[in-house]
């Protein structure tokens, strides 16, 4: 199986997990793209009653199509489980989050969910976090003080672009993608990056996922984090 296949693979598995009158928290990325689609069948053609709230335009927009009920956050008091893909998870379940720079939504979406499962293809898997890079959510104002800052810390702050513009979020805001390589003490970085003033939200999605679903060429493994 190539990793899309893989992908496919565990969006497919994910929906099993999908039940009747569920809240159901749609996540961002490719991995999720296939998961929706499966979601969408099972809406269509088994008449499966659902609410999702979707963690970016992109996938409202995917899931709508698809006729699945969508409402937003505000509007639903929890979610009951929450279905998104990650850039990275470690051994002891820890992820990095943002890849597809939904990391905002995604974070709001996690913290309101009863139960968080990310779907994974293998290559996902690390030893220790950090190599993918980790991406921070900041302001537009200032927001070049924060780079400098993060420079001086060693960070190695890099621009997210989307062609020669800077990338803006949906909440318009910018990325910083952080290229340190593997992080010793995720949650020192963590609680730095929160602290600093102009930063949104960090990709640093930390003791915040219960399952994992991943895509081996043997099939789905499920591992349970909490
Ligand atoms: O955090 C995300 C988007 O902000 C995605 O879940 C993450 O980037 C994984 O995406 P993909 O399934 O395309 O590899």
């Amino acid at each position: 199986m190539d990793q899309n296949e893989l992908k496919a693979l565990v969006g497919k598995e994910a929906v099993k997990y999908v039940e009747d009158g569920m809240i159901v928290g749609l996540g961002t990325g490719s991995t999720v793209r296939f998961m929706v689609d499966a979601l969408g069948e099972r809406v269509k053609n088994e008449g499966l009653k659902i609410v999702g709230v979707t963690t970016s335009r992109r996938t409202t927009k995917q899931a709508t199509e698809l006729g699945i009920t969508i409402k937003d956050i505000d509007e639903v008091d929890h979610v009951d489980l929450t279905i998104d893909g990650a850039d990275e998870v470690s051994n002891d379940f820890q992820g990095i989050k943002g890849g597809g720079g939904a990391l905002l939504w995604e974070k709001v979406v996690n913290d309101a969910s009863t139960k968080n499962i990310w779907i994974v293809d293998e290559s996902k898997l690390v030893d220790k976090l950090g190599d993918f890079g980790v991406p921070v959510e900041v302001i537009p104002f200032g927001a070049a003080h924060v780079f400098r800052k993060f420079e001086k810390k060693g960070y190695q702050p890099q621009w997210r672009m989307d062609g020669d513009n800077r990338y803006l979020t949906d909440e318009k805001n910018y990325i910083i993608d952080l290229k340190m390589g593997k992080i010793d003490a995720p949650k020192t970085l963590a609680e730095d990056l929160i602290h600093t003033v102009g930063v949104v939200e960090h990709g640093l999605f930390l003791d915040r996922v219960n399952e994992v679903i991943v895509g081996r060429q043997d099939g789905p493994e499920v591992l349970h984090a909490r």
